[in-house]
């Protein structure tokens, strides 16, 4: 369902990535590893159709992503992908429950008030789902992040470091919310870290890891 070919990504300071081809079936749950600054949050963002590669495809379900004109790749993007990012960054001004009306309307569907109940309830959220972010703590705030990514039950699931800054009982149970949900409604799920909680707890089968040594800094270089 995920495919990528010969990316690489140039910085404006030069830095340039070169990252292996990937192969990602439909279903499967990976884990992407590798040190800080190896590349994992540029590649997932990548993936999820947030940052053009300089060269290079992601094909996700048959479609190339950077063929499709910005308006097009928006739309693809909240209909079949959903994000966790390191921070949820949720629009302070809105409720937990506008915040996910907002990710619903990006897909140009109607609206579904029940699908956001459900999802809330999943992450033990629906009682707060007239609160605003700023009333959360950073555990809620990222299972509301998390729903948010859900909601329009992706087809694929991207979550960067969603653990980093939770402790030990949250992260536990952020990952396994993440499996299970992703399992349930057989999105395909690819978490990227460096936690070792996460890898040794959860993960057996599929790991993706990138190494520094796909990094060159051509202004080292000239
Ligand atoms: N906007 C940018 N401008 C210049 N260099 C960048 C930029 N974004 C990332 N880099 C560089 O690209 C490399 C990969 O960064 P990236 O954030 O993808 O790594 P990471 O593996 O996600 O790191 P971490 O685990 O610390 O989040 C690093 O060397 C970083 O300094």
């Amino acid at each position: 369902m995920l495919q990528t070919s010969l990316l690489t990504k140039t910085f404006a300071n030069g830095t340039t990535l070169h990252f292996p081809d990937w192969n990602v079936g439909k279903g499967e749950q990976w884990l992407l590893l590798g040190e800080s600054g190896s590349g994992k949050t540029t590649l997932l963002h990548m993936l999820g159709g947030l940052l053009r590669p300089l060269s290079g495809c992601v094909l996700a379900n048959g479609t190339d992503l950077y063929a499709l004109s910005a308006r097009e790749l928006d739309r693809f993007r909240g209909k079949h992908i959903g994000i966790v990012f390191q921070q949820p960054h949720l629009i302070r001004s809105m409720t937990v429950e506008e915040n996910l009306q907002l990710a619903q309307s990006f897909t140009g569907a109607t609206k579904d008030p029940l699908r956001i109940r459900e999802v809330l309830d999943a992450l033990d959220m629906g009682y707060k789902r007239r609160s605003y972010p700023p009333e959360l703590s950073h555990g809620q705030a990222q299972r509301v992040g998390i729903a948010r990514a859900l909601v329009n039950r992706p087809a694929l699931l991207l979550a960067d470091e969603p653990t980093s800054s939770l402790d030990n009982r949250n992260a536990d149970a952020v990952i396994r919310l993440l499996s299970d949900l992703a399992g349930s409604q057989g999105s395909t799920l690819i978490i990227s870290t460096h936690d070792d909680r996460v890898k040794e707890a959860f993960f057996k089968d599929f790991m993706f890891e990138l190494s520094h040594e796909r990094i060159s800094d051509q202004l080292e270089k000239s």
